[in-house]
């Protein structure tokens, strides 16, 4: 189910375990005497309940695989038999291959158990698969005949146990293949891998069970992987105080309506605008062509470098309808020159397409870079970051080779910082996919970061706010001016109550 980012618990756990991470967590439980038979029962007798919830009774195939992942299965199996439903149980590996906590739950199914042949068990009747084959502990590619097995049943709904098989948890990519699932249960902890893409679309819904591990069991090294929340940045917004005055509130530039992109500087009114709705004192659209009036921005035709040279700039903003060329490249270097705050989207970053590193070596103050993913590529190419991974692994390196906060957007939109910790944005509505979103997305950092929030802190409040403008928005007819007109209801529903 498509969790509500604005209903949200204010307890929901963010911390986002990698398989090794929740294998620490694991390790630590059994050393403070939780048993592993009954983590495994809790969890099968779980997975069994969310999906009598979910669907009537109907006959069910589960597939066990060869460790505990299968060991959950096995009590899945058991729960849903007893409930009268009718269940098939197919093993993976002959009973006697199965060890620990998995073999004493097998051994407690009494009905029949077939045992993977060939090229598997034939379908029969089944209405509903239980992939119980593989979690946190697949290290290589699932077997040919498996893979090939659950390729020919996507017509059926499945229900992945912690993952869909093939999956990495970490990272979101498959190892080679995963199968579809309609819903993933899983435990303890969300992984990585249950909200980047394609890992996020894999899993279908998600559902999280506490199996009563304690919360202060955590595993030894830093978690570097987080959902996002106003939890992690709210006490760095804060509202306007009795002694602000325009310029102690921040004054943003945005470098509009330039020749090389015909002089269209819609994108830049739409990002002057987020960013004044944020609460930036003043926003001046910078542009050397005469444009209508916008009350309440300032718009003036002075050249950039004079913007530039305005020692009371707290922000500049690049990008939104700039044009590719030299000549954006330039206005971009002169602006990271003064080590004011600075946000590049679009045009700004593919000026730098084949030469990312002068836009490096340019970087003198906190930047915030807010590429899609074909910005991105085109950006990174030809520079250390291996494009070959995946999105986390990808906006990481980025950030860390960049020296810059990276927002990777997408379904799934990655917040990577310098320092490697990466939030990632699960709920954004599908509607944000719509022109001129982008350009709201970099007003509102711009607004924030010319206010003093960090980029860090600016980066990961203002996609969140952007995706909560979005779903404020609803399904349909959304159009990116609506998305800045929600951002004072939702600021003050959700940011300032909780200060005062
Ligand atoms: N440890 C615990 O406390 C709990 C673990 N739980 C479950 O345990 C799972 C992790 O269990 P495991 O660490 O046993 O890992 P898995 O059950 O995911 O798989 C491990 C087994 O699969 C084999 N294997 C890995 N890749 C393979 C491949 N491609 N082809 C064939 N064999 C392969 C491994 O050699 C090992 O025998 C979690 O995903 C979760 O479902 C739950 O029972 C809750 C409690
Ligand atoms: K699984």
């Amino acid at each position: 189910m498509a969790l509500d980012l604005l209903t949200v618990a204010p307890d929901y756990p963010l911390d986002l375990l990698t398989p090794a991470q929740m294998g620490a967590v694991d390790a630590q439980a059994a050393l403070a005497g939780l048993v592993v038979f009954d983590l495994m029962d809790r969890a099968g007798t779980e997975v069994a309940e969310v999906v009598q919830t979910r669907w009537t009774p109907r006959p069910v195939l589960v597939l066990c695989g060869p460790g505990n992942n299968g060991g959950d299965g096995w009590v899945a199996a058991r729960r849903l038999r007893d409930a009268g439903w009718p269940v098939r149980l197919v093993s993976l590996v002959p009973l006697s291959a199965l060890t620990g906590a998995a073999a004493a739950h097998a051994a407690r199914w009494s009905a029949p158990v077939e045992v993977w042949e060939g090229a598997g068990p034939s379908l029969g009747e089944t209405a509903l698969i239980v992939d119980a084959l593989f979690g946190a502990g697949l290290t290589r590619p699932l077997p040919p005949a498996v893979r090939r097995w659950l390729a020919r049943t996507t017509a059926l709904p499945l229900v992945a146990v912690d993952v869909p098989s093939g999956l990495d948890g970490g990272t979101g990519v498959p190892l080679g293949w995963a199968p579809q699932a309609a819903l993933t249960v899983t435990f303890h902890r969300y992984k990585p891998g249950h909200f980047i893409m394609p890992g996020k679309s894999l899993c279908g819904d998600l559902h999280l069970i506490d199996i009563c591990i304690p919360a202060n069991i955590r595993p030894p090294d830093r978690i570097e992987t987080q959902l996002n929340h106003p939890r992690l940045w709210q006490t760095a917004l804060r509202p306007p105080r009795l002694a602000d005055h325009k310029f102690t509130r921040g004054w943003a530039m945005i470098r509009a309506g330039h020749p090389e992109s015909g002089g269209m500087a819609g994108a830049a009114i739409l990002s002057s605008r987020a960013a004044r709705r944020v609460g930036a004192g003043l926003v001046s659209l910078v542009t050397p062509a005469a444009l209508s009036d916008w009350p309440g921005t300032m718009v003036t035709t002075k050249p950039w470098a004079d913007a530039c040279a305005e020692k009371r700039a707290t922000g500049f903003l690049l990008g939104p309808g700039n044009g590719v060329s030299p000549a954006t490249a330039a206005a971009v270097l002169a602006a990271a020159a003064t080590g004011a705050p600075l946000v590049l989207d679009a045009d700004a970053l593919t000026s730098f397409a084949g030469d990312a590193d002068r836009l490096r070596r340019g970087l003198a103050g906190p930047c915030v870079l807010t590429p899609h993913e074909g910005e991105f590529a085109r950006l990174f190419a030809g520079t250390p970051v291996d494009l070959t991974q995946g999105r986390l692994s990808r906006a990481r390196q980025a950030a860390r080779w960049m020296g810059a906060t990276i927002v990777l957007k997408g379904p799934d939109t990655l917040i990577a910082h310098p320092d490697g910790r990466v939030i990632v944005q699960p709920w954004a509505p599908p509607a944000l996919a719509t022109a001129g979103s982008g350009d709201v997305l970099a007003g509102i950092i711009l607004g924030l970061m010319a206010l003093g929030i960090s980029a860090s802190d600016a980066a990961a409040a203002g996609v969140w706010l952007h995706a909560a403008a979005g779903q404020r928005a609803g399904a349909h007819g959304m159009i990116a001016e609506d998305l800045v007109d929600f951002l004072p209801e939702i600021l003050d529903k959700f940011i300032e109550k909780s200060l005062y």
